[in-house]
């Protein structure tokens, strides 16, 4: 791997596990809304497009009603930021793999669908928010992946260029993203792809983030 300046993370199915939460407040909106319940399986694979996309795969999957989809997003983000980090957990090996990137002087960024606010508060109950230069949300920019601007955002905050940054995404949208704005990527096996992970099309599959230092070390040492 090419000199390597900056690390940009995708947050849900990637950093962390934050289906149950997500789960949770898709059912508390589908009963409030007459609807039947969905299960982590369903949850799961509506999961990576942002909120707005969550909320109108479930009520489509359920029977309700779309023409009132903008409410049902402004409902479902009330219910959902009130409890963000219940259930959410980080992954295996993701904070000591951050605290070993920052020690390796690796700046570090975020670039998530999920609404900025939810993030932060993710973020910081999970004790992650110090090792994040650059955080991103679906709703801090007009575009959000599989649009490379997000990704281009987040460089541009932390002054690295495309060509010297790494994305590690779980879906094929981070994939995109990654190759739209000229960045290499790594897909995780676990998290909540929509696709077999051999074909997201990533440079490289990793299944657990701790595999990740020991690569980025000796890329630092070669
Ligand atoms: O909120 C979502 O749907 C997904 O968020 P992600 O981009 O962190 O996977
Ligand atoms: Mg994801």
């Amino acid at each position: 791997m090419s000199l390597l300046k900056a690390i940009i993370f995708d947050l849900d199915g990637t950093l962390v596990d934050s289906a149950r939460d997500l789960r949770d407040a898709v059912n508390i909106l589908l009963v409030q809304e007459g609807l039947r319940q969905i299960d982590l399986g369903e949850v799961k694979s509506m999961i990576g497009d942002g909120a707005p996309k969550l909320v109108e795969r479930a009520i489509a999957a359920t029977g309700g009603d779309l023409s009132r989809l903008p409410t049902l997003v402004t409902r479902f983000l009330e219910i959902y930021e009130a409890n963000a980090s219940r259930h959410t957990e980080a992954y295996p090996g993701v904070a000591d793999t951050l605290a070993g990137l920052r020690a390796l002087g690796l700046p570090l960024g975020v670039v998530t669908n999920k609404p900025f606010g939810a993030t932060i508060d993710i973020l910081e109950a999970l004790g992650l928010r110090t090792y994040f230069d650059a955080v991103i949300g679906g709703d801090t920019l007009p575009e959000r992946k599989p649009h490379p601007a997000p990704i281009l955002a987040a460089l541009k905050q932390l002054g690295v260029a495309p060509e010297a940054a790494l994305m590690i995404g779980d879906n094929y949208h981070d994939v995109q993203a990654a190759r739209a704005a000229g960045v290499r990527t790594f897909a995780v096996t676990y998290g909540y792809s929509h696709k077999p992970h051999a074909e997201l099309g990533a440079d490289r599959l990793i299944d657990t983030m701790s595999e990740l230092l020991p690569i980025v070390a000796n890329t630092a040492a070669a």
